[in-house]
């Protein structure tokens, strides 16, 4: 499988929020990226974009479904939001979107900031296996991977993709 370089991705990603999401608002909206793929990526978009509010930083590792059985992954990151979420356009950000599971997550902490006034997702890699009923409004690149194969953001500098194959 061909694994496609990141940064022609991301300037694409940046003109498809402008065109898609920014243009049809009437106020500017806030940008949060997810720990820690989403972060770097959010990073670069806020950047790119000129957005005026500050980026937030959302470590949704509490909120996990799967969090009982996994326990706490060892750098757990407390979450930075630095503006109103209330009445907010928010714009999510994370590098992959597989099952839905971790947007859940995010739009259950999210939540508990405050009521936003819409919220849209954003992501680097689209993998059609959702388990949840949560489909991005940008996406980078959309790819078939095999059941067992995973797809890894490296980063932060430089920020590649990485096709990782079963252990045998
Ligand atoms: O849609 P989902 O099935 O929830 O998968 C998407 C998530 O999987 C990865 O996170 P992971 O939990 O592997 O941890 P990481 O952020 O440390 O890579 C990735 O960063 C996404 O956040
Ligand atoms: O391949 C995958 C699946 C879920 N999350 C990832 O980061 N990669």
């Amino acid at each position: 499988m061909n694994i496609p370089e990141v940064a022609p991705l991301l300037n694409k990603m940046a003109q498809d929020i402008q065109d898609k999401i920014i243009s049809r608002l009437a106020e500017q909206p806030a940008m949060i990226g997810i720990h820690t793929g989403g972060a770097w990526l959010a990073e670069y978009l806020h950047k790119a974009l000129d957005l005026q509010q500050p980026l937030g930083l959302m470590d949704i590792s509490f909120y996990r479904d799967d969090f009982q059985g996994k326990g706490l992954h060892p750098q757990v990151k407390p979450s930075n939001l630095p503006f109103h979420v209330e009445d907010q356009h928010i714009i999510l950000v994370d590098d992959v979107i597989m099952s839905g599971r971790t947007i859940r997550a995010a739009l259950n902490e999210l939540f508990d900031y405050g009521r936003p006034a819409a919220v849209s997702l954003v992501t680097l890699v689209d993998l059609p296996r959702r388990e949840l009923p949560f489909q991005p409004d940008v996406v980078g690149i959309s790819m078939d991977l095999a059941p067992e194969q995973r797809i890894k953001l490296g980063g932060p500098e430089p920020l590649t993709l990485t096709l990782l194959e079963p252990k045998a």
